[in-house]
């Protein structure tokens, strides 16, 4: 057997950064990009039909995903099992990259880290990367409480999306975001395009001034209080994948009162439906992102076009919308259509009713 109790620690790097921000994008660039090294992925969404799962590149790196609730609140189990798992197979990995949801408070996800005595021996918490989407951080912290978390809790900020703003404003975001955060590390970049090398094997997370900022950093009491019985996140008990039956509205299912902790208001609509005919289907998410967009903080699906023999995967945050072919429908895969709207106040009916309408086989449009 091999001695797993001097082996060097695995790396851990968590990204962070607010829904829509261009956390995929980079998580892509490190599964795609050649460096030599073997990362372990563990992904965290919300919605729940996992359209997160199906947006990252195919490679050969091992992939988790754990769609039953926020990786902040109850499946923290999860992550300090799966990452235990990871821990029993030494010398297969170089590092472990942990994607949180939009929403997650990575305070909770670093001191899994911290907390379980045998994660904490063989893993090394590298760094909390935060993406920043530079258009909309000014509109974020007015109303996104997580938006700043994320940020002061970052070693590393990524101010991404800066072909989004002029010079100027992109001063001004870094000008927020040194202010939120005046010891981490800053980067400006499209596209996620910043170096790995400045992302990955860090060595930046801090403990000491996690402690600073929050002395009970290191209780394991703490976790009540992030997740209480007032968090507001999903909270999924089962690892139900069967989702047909129940679509959509994931906080309604657990009512909790709102808390200060988190943001309730927040709610996710999972839809589906069959094949779409693309002369209704694109006039529509045109019209539902000018009229809803300012409620809409993110939308993400996967499109089966008839007659297009490849899934076309459609993307947004607020008002920006985009659109792109993926791949090929692989044989027997189902063709249908998925979409997640994540946002606040959405008329879940109206939205499902015309999402519906631009299938194929309707006969006439909403
Ligand atoms: N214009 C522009 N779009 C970007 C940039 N980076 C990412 N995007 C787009 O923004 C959308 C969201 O990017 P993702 O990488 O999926 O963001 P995310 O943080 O993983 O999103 P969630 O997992 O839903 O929170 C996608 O449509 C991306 O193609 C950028 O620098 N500029």
């Amino acid at each position: 057997m091999t001695d797993t109790i001097t082996a060097k620690p695995i790396p851990v790097t968590v990204l962070t950064g607010y829904l829509g921000s261009g956390k995929t994008t980079l998580l892509n660039r490190i599964l795609s990009e050649s460096h030599g090294k073997k990362y372990a992925v563990i992904v965290n969404e919300f919605g729940e039909i996992g359209i997160d799962n199906d947006l990252i590149v195919e490679s050969d790196e091992e992939i988790y995903e754990m769609n039953n609730g926020c990786v902040c609140c109850t499946v923290r189990g999860d992550l300090i099992r799966v990452v235990e798992g990871l821990m029993r197979r030494p010398g297969r990995f170089d590092g472990i990259i942990v994607e949180t949801t939009g929403l997650a408070d990575p305070v909770p996800v670093a001191q899994t880290f911290f907390m379980d005595d045998d994660v904490r021996s063989k893993t090394e918490l590298d760094a909390v990367v935060a993406l920043v989407d530079a258009k909309h951080l000014p509109l974020r912290l007015k109303d996104s409480r997580e938006a700043e978390d994320q940020i002061a809790f970052a070693d590393v900020v990524v101010i991404n999306k800066t072909d989004l703003v002029t010079q100027e404003e992109l001063a001004q975001i870094e000008d927020v975001v040194r202010a939120i955060n005046p010891s981490a590390r800053i980067y400006k970049t499209s596209r996620s395009g910043v170096d790995l090398a400045k992302v990955l094997d860090q060595g930046a997370f801090n403990l000491e001034r996690a402690l600073e900022n929050d002395p009970h950093f290191l209780e394991h009491g703490h976790e009540d209080h992030v997740c209480g019985p007032d968090c507001g996140h999903d909270h999924y008990h089962h690892h139900d994948h069967d989702h047909d039956h129940h679509h959509g509205h994931g906080h309604d299912r657990h009512h909790h009162a709102p808390s200060a902790i988190h943001d309730v208001t927040v709610k996710s609509i999972s839809l589906r439906g069959g094949e779409m005919n693309p002369e209704r289907f694109f006039p529509w998410i045109q019209k539902v992102t000018q009229t809803e967009g300012p409620n809409i903080l993110r939308l993400k699906g996967i499109i089966a076009f008839k007659d297009d023999a490849e899934r076309y995967v459609v993307q947004g945050v607020h008002m920006i919308v985009e659109g792109d072919h993926q791949r090929p429908w692989k044989d027997g895969e189902k063709r249908e259509s998925r979409l997640v709207f994540i946002g606040r106040d959405l008329d879940v009916e109206k939205i499902e009713k015309s999402f519906l309408a631009c299938q194929a086989t309707q006969t006439t449009a909403a």
